[in-house]
């Protein structure tokens, strides 16, 4: 069960103060009393903090902490989906507040977007001559601080980085979740605020890829032109390999993206390889494999029982060593022409930690219209969804509902 919390405000404190973290007090009996300080809306670039808040809270159970890295148009947004459904429920940003909030909650989840934390907006980065991704434009004491804070039961007053306006906006309360997923450029990037995570993920897109990606978002739906989008990854590419890349050896799991080799020379973007590379020896996650434990495995599953067209399945498996680790591969290259036949793969893959059989083509079936619904980025994220639900229940000692579907199963 997450902290139930009461919110007062206390208009004899002073209201000048400028304290960005709150001041808790243990009370006893289960409770905790925390003071908070409310970001002014009349400054948003300077750090001008009001109206003092009083929290009490129960003490929470254990907030499990998920990070998920990857650069922007990366895909977090649709993994986020996939997860937050595994667990039942829509995600919804906070009801009443900021229409801008980056953040969603569901009945299990809280996912807060970690661009939240750049202590520089928009002008101040121009000014600086800096990027979003480079550790000087975010305040990494504060998300530590918030995180922790988070995890130990603690509600924070969390800043919100306004996308429309690039602004700092006043910030929004947020109370510990039973989940709390922390996604964005830097989740695994300061050790203080690594060490909080209970697993990790990093969306590992390959440039061919993410530049087919976003042609398609930012020229379709955007209406940039192929030069900006190109101008725009080019600058951000030498602080993308100082400060982001290098995040993914520290994650539980992996998922790379890359260009099909069923096609040669294919860039398209339309036909991916995806691996899912799981890092072995982490506590309450069991990677998932193909066949037999630890062997290595080609498979092309096309055939009777799976229809494929041009340029066919191919399925991989087996151990590897990814930046000094021990990890399992899994790999899919091609796509499903028929999702509902997505259950005969699935029924060759062990170690799914689904609560009935075929749970997993029923999540992908559900959300067939989610970009990577016919391949491996779909499959393997929703494989993952499945994966921290385990872990939530073996961390927390509890079991979520089953289904509504398992019934019927
Ligand atoms: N698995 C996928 N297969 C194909 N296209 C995808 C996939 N995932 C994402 N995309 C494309 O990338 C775009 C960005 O996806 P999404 O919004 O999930 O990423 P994001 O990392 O949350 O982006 P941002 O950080 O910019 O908000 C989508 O509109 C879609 O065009
Ligand atoms: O890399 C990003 C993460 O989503 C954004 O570019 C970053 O947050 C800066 O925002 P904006 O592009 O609105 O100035």
């Amino acid at each position: 069960m997450a902290s139930v919390c009461t919110v007062y405000t206390i208009q004899s404190l002073n209201s000048t103060s400028s304290i960005s973290t709150p001041t808790k007090t243990n009370l006893g009996f289960n409770q905790k009393q925390v003071i908070f300080y409310r970001k002014t809306s009349q400054t948003k670039r300077n750090n001008n903090y009001s109206t003092p808040c009083l929290v009490t809270c129960s003490a929470a159970d254990k907030t499990v902490v998920i990070g998920l890295a990857a650069d922007s148009g990366c895909g977090k947004s649709t993994f986020m989906r996939r997860l937050t459904s595994v667990f039942g429920g829509a995600a919804e940003p906070p009801k009443g507040g900021n229409p801008d909030s980056n953040t969603l909650i569901s009945d299990m989840t809280t996912v807060i977007c970690l661009d939240d934390y750049h202590s520089l907006d928009r002008t101040g980065r121009k000014e600086k001559g800096v990027t979003a991704l480079d550790p000087k434009a975010n305040d990494f004491d504060l998300m530590y601080e918030q995180v922790k804070a988070l995890k130990e039961g603690v509600p924070v007053e969390k800043p919100i980085y306004n996308h429309v306006s690039g602004l700092l906006d006043p910030p929004e309360l947020i109370k510990p979740p039973k989940i709390l997923v922390i996604e964005g450029l830097h989740p695994m990037f300061d050790s203080r605020v690594r060490d909080l995570l209970d697993f990790s993920i990093y969306l590992d897109i390959s440039n061919e890829v993410k530049f087919a990606w976003k042609i398609q978002r930012d020229m379709a739906e955007r209406g940039h032109s192929l030069e900006s989008i190109k101008a725009s990854i080019e600058a951000r590419k030498p602080d993308f390999e100082a400060y982001i890349d290098p995040q993914k050896q520290y994650a539980d799991a992996v998922i790379e993206v890359l260009p099909t080799q069923l096609i040669p020379d294919d860039n398209g973007g339309k036909i991916l390889r995806v691996r899912l590379i799981q890092k072995e020896g982490v506590k309450n996650f069991n990677p998932v494999y193909l066949f037999d434990e630890g062997s290595t495995i080609s498979w092309i599953p096309c055939g009777r029982k799976l229809t494929c067209s041009y340029p066919g399945i191919k399925f991989a498996y087996g151990p590897e060593s990814y930046y000094g680790n021990e990890v399992s591969v899994v790999e899919m290259d091609g796509q499903f022409d028929r999702l509902d036949e997505l259950i005969y793969v699935e029924s060759h893959l062990s170690n799914l930690s689904t609560k009935f059989y075929g749970e997993v083509t029923q999540q992908m079936l559900k959300h067939s219209d989610f970009p990577g619904s016919s391949n491996g980025t779909g499959l393997f994220q929703t494989i993952i969804g499945m994966k921290i639900r385990e872990l939530y229940e073996q961390l927390t000692s509890s079991k979520t509902a089953v289904p509504l579907q398992a019934s019927k199963a």
